[in-house]
């Protein structure tokens, strides 16, 4: 069967043009003028667009002692419904545990997923098992972007060393090395002062995790990452400080990416100091949400290149988990939701705005991070023969963004009350109609796994380089290289 999407304006990272686009076998299969298809959908108004990429999720996360609460079902349902078309989680080993048993839990909870899906792997201990089991991971599961968590001391942390000889073995394995960028020593010593002095409202999370914690880390994890000759990816980039390093390297040639979220982009630390306890430990999460000056440096880096991705870091918790931490800020279960507004929230302030034309728009929410991920043109193009993950935007459909109708799992929405206009008519995932004329019509169990080549060509641009410029001995006449 042949759907056509009809009488729409194609827009992709480079591109604006009219045309029609088919699609049939979970692909595109002819883009052009007056296509005809069993199955028609009118796009009158709308842009055509590679789905939305979200490559930062925890979806059944296991973290402070619970699950976070959507689960592959429930997120990539809010995915679908917000036009998102694949999402990446992260494979989570408890301490001690091999990488390939973590990752047959991943597979096992992922079968509920309604659209496609891929992992990055959680580097959270050292030894010689993690050391031999990253080459199989890459190799023969496709999964070649491997996680550090520089915070969360004496759960997920690693340290400096650990980091190194981790990222020294991505770089022989042609990976790409992530961070989770704030100094773990730091924020677990202000954690404790602030404790000691009676903060113990979710407004001490904010203070106890500064700009300069995650400045500090960003800078520190570039200069590993240059020293073992790995391309770097900084997740959840929110301040000025991180934001700085990263622009600094780039200019300096390294290979580094950096990824704000939605949330810190639209919402600030006023949150936190809500009267109402609920309202602010709703929205805990690491980072904190800044203040305006950070949110300017984050849309510039958008706009100017310096920053590539917009994720949401969904790892949403009920009401009642973040009541855990009634009395004790570093209790309340860490993260928030997104994955149905990102794409809505993002055009409504960067797209309406003019903060971002509507190239760029799908430069941040796609293309880019199918490059980085090395799943390109598969993912995140309009081309003949990649995936029909599509979304059919309306950019004059309008909401108020309520936990009342949307899909995750909690009683709250970070986002309540917002106005948004730019919205999904029609989300398509591998062909299949998951939002149709607004309707959300998920079909679970759809979703597949996207495995992912090592050695994408930043990979080997860059141990090409490295290899250039490596140490080599002067030769000297008649002295020997080694001592006799
Ligand atoms: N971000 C957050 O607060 N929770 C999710 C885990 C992480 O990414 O740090
Ligand atoms: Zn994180
Ligand atoms: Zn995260």
């Amino acid at each position: 069967m042949t759907t056509v999407i009809k009488n729409g304006t194609v827009v992709t990272a480079d591109l604006t043009y009219r045309a029609d686009v088919a699609v049939e076998g979970g692909r595109i299969v002819e883009i052009g003028q007056g296509l005809r298809g069993d199955r028609e959908l009118d796009a009158t108004g709308c842009y055509v667009m590679p789905g939305g990429i979200d490559p930062h999720t925890h979806l059944e996360m296991p973290f402070m002692g619970t699950y976070s609460a959507d689960d592959f079902e429930s997120g990539t349902r809010a995915a679908l419904a917000g036009g998102t078309t694949m999402v990446v989680d992260f494979a989570l080993p408890s301490p001690g545990q091999g990488l390939h048993d973590a990752l047959q839990m991943w597979h096992n909870k992922s079968t509920r997923a309604n659209c496609d899906y891929s992992y990055h792997m959680a580097v959270t201990w050292w030894g010689e098992q993690v050391f031999d089991e990253m080459k199989s991971v890459i190799e023969k599961e496709g999964i070649t972007t491997f996680k550090h968590f520089m915070a969360y001391k004496g759960a997920l942390m690693v340290n400096d060393d650990e980091m190194f000889a981790s990222f020294k073995r991505l770089a022989e394995l042609g990976g790409i090395a992530l961070v989770h960028a704030e100094n773990g020593d730091v924020v677990a010593e202000l954690q404790r002062r602030l404790l000691e002095e009676g903060n113990t409202g979710p407004e001490a999370h904010a203070y106890s995790r500064p700009p300069q914690v995650e400045g500090e880390a960003t800078n520190r994890a570039i200069m590993i990452a240059d020293m073992a000759g790995v391309p770097l990816y900084v997740v959840h980039t929110s301040c000025e400080e991180a934001h700085e390093a990263i622009r600094r390297a780039r200019m300096q040639g390294k290979r580094v990416w950096g990824e704000p979220l939605i949330q810190h982009l639209t919402l600030d630390e006023g949150e936190y100091f809500n009267a109402d306890w609920d309202h602010a430990a709703r929205r805990v999460m690491s980072p904190p949400f800044r203040n305006k000056k950070h949110q300017d440096s984050l849309w510039a880096g958008l706009q100017s290149g310096s920053l590539s991705v917009v994720a949401t870091d969904h790892c949403a918790f009920t009401t009642e988990q973040k009541r855990f931490g009634v009395g004790d800020f570093t209790r309340i279960p860490n993260g928030t939701g997104g994955l149905e507004d990102r794409m809505p929230m993002l055009w409504t302030h960067g797209v309406a705005t003019g903060r971002l034309t509507p190239n760029e728009f799908v430069a941040v929410t796609s293309t880019n991070i199918a490059k980085i991920l090395n799943c390109y043109p598969r993912k995140g193009a309009v081309l003949v023969g990649a995936d029909a993950d599509l979304v059919v935007w309306d950019p004059e459909k309008e909401k108020v963004i309520s936990a009342a109708s949307q899909q995750s799992a909690i009683d709250y929405n970070v986002f309540e009350g917002h106005r948004v206009k730019g919205l999904p008519r029609y989300t398509l995932t591998r062909g299949q109609v998951a939002v149709n004329d607004g309707k959300v019509e998920t079909r679970e169990g759809h979703g597949e796994f996207v495995r992912r080549e090592a050695n994408a060509p930043v990979n080997r641009a860059l141990s090409t380089w490295k290899d250039l410029t490596a140490p080599r001995p002067v030769q000297r006449s008649g002295i020997p290289a080694s001592g006799v």
